[in-house]
């Protein structure tokens, strides 16, 4: 039975609650998060929905939105064997742990990841030295593989992967000094793997966490099987480098953030959250959170500015004005660069804008916009309703940087663009991933300009539905500018 005062929404039948008007909704749309904003549209801002065993509340529009990340009374993750089985059955990782846990882990974390690449000297020397990396890749292929249409040189470049090796270097330099070529096989296949966890599963879950029976009757089916064998693959591909990290080990001397995590497994003032299996976790965490977004990001805007390649000329304005052609931009450029800063938020707003936030969990009964929310209800955050919203940004649909210039020309971020989160689950990333989209958009844009091929249709905004979005393949024909 419903709960008094709980946010309305769909009637709940036996056993499945409201999941079939869901998955109606959600057939007819294509999309989780339009589903949802359909059900916002009849019942309002915050809807209460039941899914299988899980009681679920999407937040969709600003005030809901950011009452729910800022409640202390919200700050907790989801519990169950979804969130569990990811991490050998018990609660382990920075992206779905709460309370003194996760308190703990996450205080340790930021402040090492400030010495091994948050810090602002070494971060510059990373990400400088990857978009170099990108850049070369695609003079590369320019060279080894060229394309003319109608007289104009060019090469036509697959984009949608095209970032995800160079970002996921940037973060795993951090924390296991690793570098991977863009050529490593298994890597590859992991990074390949993960697209299909992502498309096959969402933010809320899997078939099988609310349906817990469906792992026994129906693994294939209910997604059971492929989440357990994508995970053990990704789990013996760290493991193999913890296990590298552990035999190289040298005390007093950390090269990233694995280091000093042992050098703390080993020291007098170890506290309980930590252990190697935390570690393990941690680096998951951190790559399924961290190359996912960022390559994403990186991929729409693209994708976007193929639709809009105005948006690319006043880039490359800004690039020729503030650093010409000569040199190859740095982070030390951002501040003189308004203009692809803005770019940058605007290739995350139209990724993020398709999407939800990871869940949070009522750790007591409270309330939000005056719902009745009980305690261990998942409340989620669909970001549609803010990052998309019709009345706020006028024209969401539009790729338009220029929404964060204000009438001086300055960077100006209004209160509404929170992408990347609020409150204390803030996400941890924020920005080492602008920084990688700043410096890969500035550094291909200063060299080349991008073009759908004029033997293609135009590529779809749509995206692939999943727990993150992603743009559908495409390629741009890349021009050197003249
Ligand atoms: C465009 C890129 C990114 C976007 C849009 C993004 C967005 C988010 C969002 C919305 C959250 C959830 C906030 C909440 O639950 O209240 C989050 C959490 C998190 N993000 Fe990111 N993120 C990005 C890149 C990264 C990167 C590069 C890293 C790795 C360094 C990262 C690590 C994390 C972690 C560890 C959390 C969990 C924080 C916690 O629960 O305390 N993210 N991110």
């Amino acid at each position: 039975r419903k709960p008094k005062n709980y946010p309305p929404g769909p009637e709940w039948l036996p056993i499945v609650g409201s999941m079939l008007v869901v998955k109606k909704l959600r057939d007819q749309t294509g999309y989780l998060y339009r589903a949802t904003a359909e059900l916002a549209n009849t019942y309002g801002p915050v809807v209460g929905l039941r899914v299988g065993k899980d009681r679920q509340v999407v937040c969709y529009g600003y005030a809901a939105i950011k009452e729910m990340l800022t409640k202390e009374e919200l700050d907790g993750r989801p519990q169950g064997p979804f969130y569990e089985t990811r991490t050998w059955g018990t609660r382990r990782g920075l992206l779905l742990t709460d309370e003194e846990f996760w308190q703990e882990q996450r205080r340790f974390v930021m402040r090492h990841l400030r010495e091994f690449g948050f810090g602002k000297r070494t971060m510059s020397e990373l990400v400088e030295a990857e978009a170099l990396q990108l850049l070369k890749m695609f003079e590369e292929k320019m060279k080894t593989d060229p394309s003319e249409f109608d007289g104009v040189k060019g090469t036509i470049v697959p984009m949608r992967d095209a970032f995800s090796v160079y970002v996921l270097n940037t973060l795993w330099s951090m924390l296991a000094s690793i570098r991977y070529s863009p050529e490593d096989g298994e890597l590859k296949t992991l990074q390949a793997l993960l697209t299909e966890l992502f498309a096959s599963i969402d933010m809320v879950g899997a078939l099988f966490s609310q349906f817990p029976f469906l792992r026994y009757v129906a693994p294939e089916k209910s997604g059971y099987k492929q989440f357990i064998s994508i995970h053990q693959r990704v789990w013996k591909f760290l493991k193999a480098e913890l296990d590298n990290h552990k035999d190289t080990f040298k005390e007093n001397s950390p090269r990233d953030l694995m280091d000093v995590y042992l050098e703390m497994l080993h020291s007098q003032e170890k506290k309980p959250s930590f252990s190697e299996s935390q570690l393990l976790a941690i680096c998951m965490d951190m790559f399924m959170a961290g190359s996912e977004t960022t390559s994403k990001s990186l991929g729409f805007g693209f994708l976007y500015m193929l639709l809009y390649p105005e948006v690319q000329r006043k880039a490359q304005e800004e690039i020729d004005r503030v650093i010409g052609r000569e040199r190859t931009p740095t982070l030390n450029d951002r501040p003189n660069m308004p203009y692809i800063e803005a770019l940058v938020l605007e290739s995350v707003r139209v990724f993020m804008g398709r999407t939800f936030s990871i869940p949070h969990r009522a750790l007591r009964d409270c309330t939000v916009q005056g719902y009745y929310i009980p305690k261990d209800t998942m409340v989620i955050a669909n970001f549609n309703g803010v990052l998309m919203d019709q009345e706020f940004w006028k024209d969401p649909e539009v790729f338009r940087p220029d929404r964060f210039i204000d009438a001086d020309g300055k960077l100006n971020v209004p209160d509404q663009y929170l992408p990347f989160g609020f409150g204390k689950h803030r996400c941890m990333g924020q920005s080492l991933a602008r920084s990688n989209i700043f410096l890969f958009t500035a550094t291909l844009l200063q060299k080349f300009t991008f073009h759908v091929p004029p033997n293609e249709p135009p590529p779809h905004t749509n995206g692939v539905d999943g727990v993150t979005p992603s743009p559908g393949e495409f390629n741009a024909f890349v021009t050197l500018r003249s």
